[in-house]
Parts: structure tokens; C-alpha cells; sequence
């Protein structure tokens, strides 16, 4: 047996005698995922509710069919690979090396994502360019009006002009470098531009336009800066199958007897030592008792939970106001990769830029080649995103064709046929971001950094916070994990949790053979076992030991179950599996996941 040596931290716990926490987990998005699974890694048992049919929040493959590569990601999509998403790179390894390993579909494997190609488009003011790298365009270009010594700027070097230093500053010391950039988190970035660099408002509007979209510059220098330090990466990776391998994979091990769904939670009580949880939906009501519990929802999520405590009015204020932006995004199935046939300007992956409503056209980077059907992505942001919402599924599928159709009007495949977009269309399927949960991703405004975010993130006594919002790296997944990893330090205890990771919770790894997975408990001999369970091998050693209460609603059972009826209760030392409901029923009386339209092709409609 190799000899390991587990962090001191996590030693210390077990020696001092280690006493298994029940943790409630509200939200079973990659925050709540993640915490449950570093939770578990260290012993505790967990329980996560979740208010819709399925895990995963804002990482979700929407499939057309069961052919291979007829889906888009409705939510996130790729991975940069820079230092910042480590984080999630080591959750993947973990995944892809635990043993035993993972059923054949919940295996995750990276591809490569392709941010763009040649062919890629660039098409504002009715001016086409080819946009190949739409940041390298200049005001010239596209007959942007800017004053002339701005006119052959590339929107990319503007930007590093004005954001160069920040980045830097963030590579080489993260935190000196965002306590440098907090001195600027009260200023838009369009202020920041225009007083700080001296720049016109054209050359903003300019550099807006063609690098991000409408009105992104009214957030925050510090949210700008830290959004854009990721998009001069140059590899790219996305997940074969589509990215909800990732929280199906992380569900599967957390234990599926582990996840309640179609959990809303509604209500929170504090008392010494507890929290109760009370929650809600289509089959019953359900109160839990908890140590501890672990709020991963956002903040508007949280505001609809009326029955909690009052917290510190600080904490309430950021609760209210920390800013998410908005986000749309539409699949569109067509009978053929027609982007990718039509002469000359022929593209595979990548992305085209537009001022249309549709404002970016994401091209599949799995699948690429491949003869048949395909999907392209339309993508919006912010007040782009917010055009969308007021039409109804048809006139938003209608308004997309008539955009596409005119990007690529007149223009031939390769077979010769005139590239017909409206003939061509399978079918669309959208996601509106914004509507039912108000998750688009966290984009504070000035000052909510300086002045929200710590308070956001402060434990209530046994209630704690996570997700992507409670994190320096907004608008990622890898801003969910960091963000568990830290509350998971709270409940703790321990400041430096570490990561999920191949590699991790051992230190001298090298002494582990590399098919050995940390999973699996060092041998005895060390003098003590750590407490190392998973949900999904642990039996009932990883099921919580709660008292909990279930009315299930009457006119869900027939009379023959009419005994049936009435509070279900259970606690430590009669926890039932059966009887602790695995499933409260989604979406009907509470809906609260994204609202996603199918719609078929207008022909197919007839
Ligand atoms: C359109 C879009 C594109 C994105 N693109 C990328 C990308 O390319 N790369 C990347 O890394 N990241 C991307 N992201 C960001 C990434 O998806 C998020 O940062 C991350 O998934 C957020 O995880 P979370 O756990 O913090 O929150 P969520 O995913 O929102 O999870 C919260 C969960 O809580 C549940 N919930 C809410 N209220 C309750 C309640 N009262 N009771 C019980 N359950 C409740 C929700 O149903 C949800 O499952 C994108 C996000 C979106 C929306």
C-alpha cells in the first residue's frame, strides 16, 4: 500500500473525534453539487432540494433527438482554458479517474471548442466583414463614425489598452490585483472609459458593439475587466454529449437517495443548533431538520422565499439588488450544416457578430463535418437578451429565421441550391434566462463588489450562501465551484478546502499509483480511516439522519392508499429511505426552471 497523507485539516478533524453534520443543500446547481460532493468527500451527509425535475440549473443540453450532436447548450457551453477555471478542469479529472468508474452516460470527456474560424462573420450596420476575430475590427471597416485617429484601432488592442494593466496585475498576484481594481468598482466601464482613457463616446459605442453587447458597459470596471480577462484565451474545451454530463455525473455520485426534486423550498427556521427546511410541491409538503444548511440559489430565488428569517439589512440590500443580466439563447435545427457547405465563406465552429436581434450565431464545435441535420446556436446578452421576451415562441422563431435569412442572402451551398433557411429549418427550441427564475448570470453594476458582496456571502449562524453570483468569477461554472469550495470551508471550519481533484485530498500524489482514486480510503495502517464516503456507494452511510415531516397532498393517492394519507414522519434511528420523498413532483403548481419553447420548422407546421 502506498503511503498518503491526507491535509492537516482534514487529519486534525478526525483525530479530535469526527462527528458526522447533516447538511441541507437548497439548490442542486453546480454549486450545490460541488459542495455536497466536497461534504461528502469529508464524511458529512448531505441532501440537496431541488426545485425542478432535474439537476443542473444553468448548465443544460437541450436534445432535438437521440441522433448524435442534435443538441444545443441552452446554458453554459464551453471552458477557457486559463487558470481561473482550473477549478473545474480538476472537478473533470476527478471525474474521468474515479474508481469504480462512471456508467458509460454520465462519462465526461472534454473536446476542443472553437472560439473562431475563419469564415466566422461580421455583419453591423448592413457593412459585412469577414469576422474572423470580430475583435480585430477596426472602426474603418465597418464605416463606424469615430474621430479619425481611432479609425484603424482594432476593437482588441482598444480594449488591452484599457484593461491590459488590470489583467496583468490579476495573473501575477489575484488578490492585489483585485484590491487594485476594487478602486474602480464604482465606476461604469463606460464612464471609466470616457474619463479615465479619454476615449470618445463613438469609440466606446464601437468597441461595445463589435466585442460585447448592448449596454454591457453600464456594468461595473471591475465586472468588465474580470469577464473579459478570460476571452483572449485561446483553447477552448466543451463536453462531448453536451455539457450536462457534468452535473449528471456529479448527481450520480452524490446519490440519487440523496436528491430530493421537485423541492421548492419555501420556508427557513433557525433554532439552536438547526435549521428547518420546509418545502414545497405538486405531491406534498415536506419539513427537514438540519445542522446546517446551504443556500445555493441565487438571489432572486432566495428574495421568493418568503418564510426565513430577516437577516442583517446589509444583507438584505445585497440580496435585492446584486444585478444579473439577462440571457437568450435559441437552437435552431436545420437539415443540413449549411454554414458549413456554403461557398466561399464556409465555417466550421467559432461565432459570427451581428447588430440584429440575434447579435451572435454560435456554430457547433461537435459534430463538425459530419453530413445531416445541425444546430446553430443564437446568443444574447443583456438588453439584446431582453428584446426577445415580449414575443411569443412563434414570432421569436420567426424573427431569428428572417435574421439568418438575411446574413445569408443569396448565398449558395456547395451543391449549388440557393441556401433557403426557411425550407431548411427542423425545428427551434429557446431558452429565456430571465423570465422565471431571473438567472441570467450575475453582472454587478458599480459598487456592488466593494459593497454587497461580502455580506452576500456571510454565514447567518448555521445558514450559508454559495453560487456563481458569490464568486469573483461571475458568469462561469468555475465561479460556482469556487464559490461552494469556499462556503464548504465555512461549514468546516477550514479555510483551505481542497479542490475536487485527481490529485486531491492526498498531497504526495506522486506516491499514488495513477489508476488510484482518492475515492477510496488509505489503508488502515495510517492509524486512522478519514471519513471518505460518497453517496452513491456508501449505502445508507451517506443518507442523512434528519427528522422530517411529509404531507403528502390528498388528491395525489387514490382511495385505496386513503391510510396513507396524513404526515409521514421519520427521524434519527427510523430514517426510512422510502418514506423521506425522493421526488415532490416539478414544474406544474411552482414552475421555476427556465422556460424552454420547442418549436417545429413553419413547414413542418404546415
Ligand atoms: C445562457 C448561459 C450561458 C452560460 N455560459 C457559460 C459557459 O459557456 N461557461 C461557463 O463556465 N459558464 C457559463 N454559464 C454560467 C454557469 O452556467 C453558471 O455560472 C453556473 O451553472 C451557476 O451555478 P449555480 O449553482 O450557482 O446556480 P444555478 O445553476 O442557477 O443553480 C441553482 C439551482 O437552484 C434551484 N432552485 C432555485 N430556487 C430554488 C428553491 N427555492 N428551492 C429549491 N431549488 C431551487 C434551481 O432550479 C437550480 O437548479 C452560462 C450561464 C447561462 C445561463
Amino acid at each position: 500500500m502506498q503511503k498518503v497523507e491526507l491535509p492537516s485539516e482534514l487529519r486534525q478533524q478526525g483525530q479530535h473525534g469526527f462527528r458526522p453534520l447533516d447538511v441541507g443543500i437548497v439548490g442542486g446547481g453546480m454549486a450545490g453539487l460541488y459542495a455536497a460532493l466536497l461534504l461528502q468527500r469529508a464524511g458529512h451527509r448531505v441532501r440537496i432540494f431541488e426545485g425542478t425535475d432535474r439537476v443542473g440549473g444553468r448548465v443544460r443540453t437541450h436534445h432535438f433527438s437521440e441522433e448524435s450532436n442534435q443538441y444545443f447548450e441552452a446554458g453554459a457551453m464551453r471552458i477557457p482554458e486559463s487558470v481561473f477555471h482550473t477549478i473545474t478542469f480538476n472537478l473533470i479529472k476527478f471525474l474521468q479517474y474515479i474508481r469504480p468508474a462512471l456508467p458509460a452516460d454520465k462519462k465526461v470527456r472534454l473536446i476542443p471548442y472553437i472560439i473562431s474560424a475563419p469564415g466566422n462573420r461580421l455583419y453591423v450596420n448592413g457593412h459585412r466583414e469577414d469576422g474572423y476575430h470580430a475583435s480585430s475590427t477596426t472602426p474603418a471597416d465597418i464605416g463606424w463614425p469615430v474621430p479619425e485617429k481611432y479609425k484603424t484601432d482594432k476593437a482588441e488592442d482598444l480594449m488591452w489598452k484599457a484593461i491590459g494593466t488590470f489583467i496583468t496585475d490579476l495573473e501575477d498576484n489575484f488578490d492585489k490585483g483585485f484590491q487594485k481594481l476594487l478602486q474602480f468598482d464604482n465606476y461604469s466601464f463606460r464612464f471609466y472609459l470616457t474619463s479615465v482613457m479619454g476615449w470618445p463616446d463613438t469609440v466606446v459605442d464601437f468597441v461595445e458593439t463589435v466585442i460585447s453587447q448592448s449596454n454591457q458597459f453600464a456594468l461595473s470596471v471591475t465586472e468588465m475587466v474580470m469577464q473579459y480577462m478570460d476571452f483572449k484565451t485561446k483553447n477552448w474545451w466543451t463536453i462531448d454529449h453536451g455539457m450536462n454530463r457534468l452535473p449528471y455525473a456529479m448527481a450520480y455520485l452524490v446519490g440519487y437517495k440523496n436528491i430530493t426534486y421537485g423541492a421548492r423550498v419555501t420556508g427557513l427556521s433557525q433554532s439552536p443548533g438547526k435549521v428547518t427546511i420546509s418545502a414545497f410541491g405538486y405531491n406534498g409538503a415536506l419539513k427537514a431538520t438540519f445542522d446546517k444548511v446551504i443556500m445555493a440559489i441565487p438571489p432572486a430565488a432566495m428574495r421568493m422565499i418568503a418564510d426565513r428569517p430577516r437577516w442583517d439589512p446589509l444583507k438584505e440590500l445585497a440580496i435585492r439588488t446584486m444585478h444579473f443580466e439577462p440571457l437568450y439563447k435559441m437552437g435552431m435545427r436545420f437539415k443540413t450544416r449549411f454554414w458549413e457547405r456554403v461557398q466561399p465563406k464556409s465555417t466550421r465552429g467559432g461565432q459570427s457578430t451581428t447588430d440584429l436581434p440575434i447579435r451572435w450565431i454560435v456554430y457547433p464545435s461537435n459534430g463538425m463535418g459530419t453530413s445531416g441535420p445541425g444546430v446553430l446556436l443564437i446568443y444574447a446578452w443583456m438588453t439584446d437578451a431582453n428584446t426577445w421576451l415580449p414575443l411569443t415562441p412563434t414570432e421569436r422563431r420567426s424573427l431569428a429565421l428572417h435574421c439568418i435569412a438575411e446574413l445569408y442572402q443569396g448565398e449558395r451551398d456547395v451543391d449549388g441550391s440557393k441556401i433557403d433557411v426557411y425550407d431548411l429549418l427542423m425545428g427551434t427550441s429557446d431558452a429565456i434566462w430571465s423570465t422565471r427564475t431571473a438567472t441570467g448570470d450575475a453582472m454587478f453594476l458599480p459598487g456592488q463588489f466593494e459593497a454587497r458582496f461580502e455580506i452576500a456571502r456571510r454565514p447567518e449562524k448555521n445558514i450559508f450562501f454559495a453560487g456563481e453570483h458569490l464568486s469573483y468569477h461571475h458568469t462561469w461554472i468555475s465561479g460556482a465551484l469556487w464559490s461552494a469550495l469556499y462556503t464548504v470551508g465555512q461549514v468546516l471550519g477550514i479555510p483551505n478546502v481542497p479542490q475536487l481533484a485527481y490529485r486531491n485530498p492526498f498531497k504526495n500524489i506522486d506516491e499514488v499509483p495513477d489508476d488510484t482514486i482518492h475515492a477510496e480510503p488509505p489503508s488502515e495502517q495510517h492509524g486512522w480511516i478519514p471519513p471518505l464516503i460518497l453517496g452513491s456507494r456508501d449505502g445508507d452511510g451517506a443518507v442523512p439522519r434528519v427528522e422530517f415531516e411529509f404531507k403528502p397532498k390528498d388528491s395525489m393517492f387514490g382511495d385505496s392508499n386513503r391510510s396513507r394519507w396524513g404526515p409521514i414522519t421519520g427521524g434519527p434511528g427510523h430514517l426510512d429511505d422510502a418514506t423521506f420523498p425522493l421526488d415532490l413532483g416539478a414544474g406544474i403548481s411552482h414552475p421555476l426552471g427556465v422556460e424552454i419553447s420547442d418549436l417545429a420548422g413553419p413547414h413542418a407546421l404546415g
